[in-house]
């Protein structure tokens, strides 16, 4: 049953207790919610996501990552943390697994065989997986945890948007129209279900030119500046394609160039961020 006393929304939702579908962990303390989401596949959320949490650790804050992505979970990989398994407790919780910076990352590649093996599963049992990741994993005392959603609206995204006290939603978009199209219909799901989108990331958005340090477009139909207008939200940043990026999970043996420029590129993103969820 609902308890608002742990609830991240404690104050702020307005609903009532006695008919609110979310359900707490007394253990938890968790203080934001952030569902990071992109409507189209592929286009850069659990990156993004894995690159907010640690800019957050590394600003002081104790950070989570929830791996929604039940059927196609990335977050192991992405944290180098693709050898490890998760364990339970004596009161049948699971345990996070918690990287070299603190970070708390809960996937369901930490409790399968191995990490190829598929996870063949229908919409509500994926959906009820989701859930335990909220209920029966002990986050302990976090300020914020990030959940890397899975892509589209579908049936897992709408049931973690209800069941879950998300505060805020980041969209991830690339510049291309088809892609800001589909965004554009998860950013209405949101709207219709009172879920605020914190800001939209546009990922992937150009190159710089290697010799002379041009910015290159990569998309010929680029119109951000349309798609933010029309939908009313704010642009948190522009990233370029760079390798320093598609290598986070080695972020200590990059180079201090590259780590200097992943630095630059997601801290203004970051720091807007604080700010919009205080
Ligand atoms: N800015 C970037 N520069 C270079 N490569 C990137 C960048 N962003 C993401 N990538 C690469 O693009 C690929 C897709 O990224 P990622 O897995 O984060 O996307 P996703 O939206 O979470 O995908 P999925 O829909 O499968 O969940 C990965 O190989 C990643 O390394």
């Amino acid at each position: 049953m609902a308890n608002c006393n742990t609830c991240p929304s404690k104050g702020s939702c307005g609903k009532d207790e006695s008919s609110c579908g979310i359900v707490n962990n007394p253990h938890n303390h968790i203080k934001k919610v952030v569902a990071v989401m992109s409507g189209k596949g592929g286009v850069g959320k659990s990156s993004m996501t894995v690159l907010m949490a640690k800019a957050y650790a590394s600003m002081g804050f104790t950070v989570g990552i929830m791996d929604a992505d039940i059927t196609g979970p990335s977050i192991p990989r992405l944290m180098a943390l693709e050898k490890e398994k998760a364990f339970g407790n004596a009161e049948q919780e699971i345990l996070p697994v918690i990287d070299k910076d603190g970070i708390k990352t809960m996937s369901i590649n930490y409790l399968i065989d191995s990490e190829d093996t598929p996870v063949i599963w229908r919409g509500p049992i994926v959906g009820n997986a989701v859930k335990q990741f909220w209920t029966d994993v002990v986050w302990g005392e976090l300020d914020v945890l990030f959940i890397d959603m899975p892509p589209g609206t579908g049936d897992v995204a709408l049931t973690i948007m209800q069941s879950l006290p998300v505060n805020g939603v980041i969209m991830v978009s690339t510049p291309q129209p088809m892609v800001s199209m589909i965004v554009t219909k998860a950013i209405k799901m949101l709207k219709q279900m009172d879920i605020p989108v914190l800001g939209v990331i546009e990922n992937m958005a150009y190159i710089n030119c290697p010799d002379c340090g041009k910015k290159i477009n990569i998309y010929s139909e680029n119109d951000t500046e349309k798609f933010i207008a029309d939908n009313d939200i704010e642009l948190l940043g522009e990233l370029p394609m760079v390798p320093a990026i598609s290598n986070i999970r080695l972020d200590e043996e990059l180079s201090a160039d590259d780590q200097k420029l992943i630095q630059d590129l997601i801290m203004p993103i970051v720091t807007k961020l604080v700010h919009v969820l205080n």
